[in-house]
């Protein structure tokens, strides 16, 4: 990767790179856009095939971000951390130390969180060298993992996709397949099956896949079959790229509603999901339960508060669905204008010079 074309192509602000010998650190923080604010997002920990590898997530991740938070509503920029390494093997307290002191010394134009591979154990390491750093222990008056209310961000953002594809938010009786039972997808399993929804899921994780189906009745297939599988609805909440080429033209569902960040592959799986009549809820606007929820902490959390915002998911949804109808474009972009408008009607309003530009956040109640 030709690290400044990329960055230029995408207008990325800045990337840097950390190294801990000591501890193993390798972690890459890419930020993308504070037109809006800090740059807000996790810290995914993930055994890289390659370094390129890890600088397109890290890069592609933070672009999501600032989308994501400005989609949201959320006085926040995007960014996002990646770690090379194996979660299960490699962390260690000197390594998240060394971590929260490369976000202090980024003095607050990043503000990280658990993505994929890390913990609110982790966070709170983290939280010893940095105050930039939300998503750690209620015991310390925050709003602790985010994963169940990404959750229940992505059923209301389902439901609200349901009403569009079949005419009744009602989940009861309808088949959801899905892909990854982790942190998010599992409490995602808990509300559907609450519901009355079938459930069908795949997992790499063998005890993951045997708790949905001992827990929620749910049927297990194979990782390769779930995308050909009968079901209503299929629900990415693995990694990204899923939707693609290969796996387009073996879906059945109707309705493409799940956690995973960069689920298409290419924009143009974007154009082709939306040709063939399947109903797409943005990925970054339906998971976006979790951020919101740990933004509140940068303004003293209130789990009610937090909560009401992700339930306006819903209405997040079904204003992307009727855009998307009013222009004739997918949702995709229907998605994107609207959170690139809020960008560029705050860039062009945000000229005059601040002393304290955080101050931005007490105003996003
Ligand atoms: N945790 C959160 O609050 C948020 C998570 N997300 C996104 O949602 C997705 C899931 O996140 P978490 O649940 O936190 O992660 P997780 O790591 O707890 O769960 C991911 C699951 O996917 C499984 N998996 C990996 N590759 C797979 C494959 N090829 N086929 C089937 N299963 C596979 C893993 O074994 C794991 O159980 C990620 O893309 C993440 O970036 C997005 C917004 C917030
Ligand atoms: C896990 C969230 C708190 C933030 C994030 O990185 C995301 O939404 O992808």
């Amino acid at each position: 990767m030709e690290l400044f074309k990329y960055m230029e192509k995408y207008d990325y602000e800045q990337t840097v790179v950390c190294q801990d010998k000591e501890s193993g650190l390798k972690a890459i923080i890419a930020i993308h856009d504070t037109t809006l604010g800090p740059a807000l997002g996790g810290t995914r920990m993930w055994t890289y095939n390659n370094e390129e590898e890890a600088f397109e997530d890290a890069l592609r991740l933070a672009k999501g971000m600032t989308y994501k938070n400005a989609a949201a509503g959320l006085n926040l920029g995007g960014g996002k951390t990646v770690i090379i390494g194996d979660p299960r093997k490699d962390k260690n307290e000197a390594m998240f130390r060394a971590f929260g002191r490369f976000i202090q010394g980024l003095n607050g134009r990043y503000i990280t969180a658990e993505d994929v591979g890390t913990t609110v154990e982790d966070m709170d390491l983290v939280y010893s060298e940095t105050d930039y750093v939300t998503g750690i222990s209620p015991a310390f008056g925050s709003s602790g993992n985010p994963s169940p209310v990404t959750a229940y961000g992505v059923y209301v953002g389902m439901k609200a996709a349901a009403k569009e594809a079949f005419g009744d938010d009602s989940l009861e009786g309808k088949t959801v397949a899905v892909q990854g039972v982790g942190n998010v997808a599992y409490n995602l399993c808990r509300h559907l099956h609450e519901e009355g929804a079938k459930l069908i899921v795949t997992d790499i994780n063998r005890e993951a896949v045997q708790s949905a189906v001992e827990e929620f009745g749910a049927e297990a297939v194979d990782i390769n079959d779930i995308y050909s599988t009968d079901c209503d609805i299929y629900s990415p909440c693995a990694l990204g790229a899923t939707i693609n080429d290969e796996t387009i033209p073996q879906l059945k569902a109707k309705v493409i509603a799940g956690a995973a960040n960069n689920q298409l592959k290419e924009s143009r799986h974007g154009d082709i999901v939306q040709e063939k009549g399947i109903i797409y809820a943005p990925d970054y606007v339906i998971n976006s339960g979790g951020v919101i929820n740990v933004a509140d902490e940068l303004i003293g959390y209130n789990r009610d508060r937090a909560m009401k915002k992700v339930e306006t998911i819903y209405d997040s949804i079904t204003k992307i669905f009727d855009i998307s109808k009013r222009d004739n474009i997918p949702s995709y972009l229907a998605a994107n204008r609207m959170a690139e408008e809020r960008i560029e009607t705050m860039r062009k309003s945000r000229r005059q010079f601040l002393t304290n530009e955080m101050s931005i956040l007490s105003r996003g109640r």
